[in-house]
């Protein structure tokens, strides 16, 4: 692996207790319409499933709308015509055609990478939290290059349940103190374009930032603060 030796030392230096910077924030990210825009690919592989089953396909707006509380409820909600399914065979047949097709229109939204650099070299602690199942999203994210940012990227079937439930939460949260983070539930930070980011928020007591860029719905929550763009949320965290 090569290593960037300035940004090498600029973490090690914010990151290290000795030279006394406060290691005091942990961000953690939604990964779907919050980090990237994957509707067409989802919406590709949502179709493949539909047609495996002789259904015509959907356009990709209604299926964005399904969008949000993982796999298994994007495949029930994604064949609410198709009385005779078994769920967990339309997740392999999803999973099937969507692995093999993650990064072909996903993108990663505009000043994500850099957003992400900045955070970073101020010694933040950084995670992804998704419900998107774990090894599809850390695969996007190592496509991108931003595992190296990241003490951690948990996804659906990590933990057994599902945002807005808590549990991937204090996973993160215990992944981050093994790693140093001596920070309170204040200086912790939930960025998300979903109702269920926001919930997860309020649920264990951070603070939550609301992407409107994304593709999700806030329905009635109310986040602490709301952003037009990615590159934005430096100036409420940093
Ligand atoms: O795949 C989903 O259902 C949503 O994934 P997200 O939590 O990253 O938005």
């Amino acid at each position: 692996m090569l290593i960037n030796y300035p940004d090498f030392f600029k973490f090690v230096f914010s990151h290290s207790p000795v030279y006394g910077v406060a290691v005091n924030k942990l961000i953690i990210f939604d990964f779907d319409g919050t980090l990237a825009d994957t509707r067409t690919d989802i919406g590709r592989a949502v179709n493949s499933v539909r047609t495996s089953y002789g259904l015509p396909e959907f356009p990709m707006d209604k299926i964005v709308g399904y969008v949000g509380g993982g796999r298994t409820q994007l495949m029930e909600k994604s064949l609410h015509d198709q009385p005779e399914k078994d769920i967990t065979e339309a997740c392999n047949r999803f999973t099937e055609y969507y692995v093999r097709n993650l990064v072909v229109d996903t993108r990663l939204y505009d000043g994500v990478s850099e957003t992400i650099k900045a955070l970073w070299s101020k010694g933040y602690f950084l995670a992804v939290l998704s419900n998107k199942p774990g090894d599809m999203c850390r695969k996007i994210t190592a496509f991108f290059g931003l595992n190296q940012y990241l003490i951690t990227t948990l996804g659906g079937g990590d933990v057994s349940t599902v945002k807005p439930e808590p549990e991937g939460f204090y996973e993160v949260l215990r992944v981050a103190r093994e790693k140093g983070f001596n920070g309170k539930k204040e200086n912790t930070w939930m960025v998300g374009d979903h109702h269920t980011d926001l919930q997860l928020a309020l649920n264990v007591g951070i603070n939550s930032i609301f992407c409107k860029f994304g593709f999700g719905s806030r329905l009635e929550m109310n986040p602490d603060f709301e952003i037009e763009r990615f590159n934005e949320i430096k100036s409420i965290i940093i």
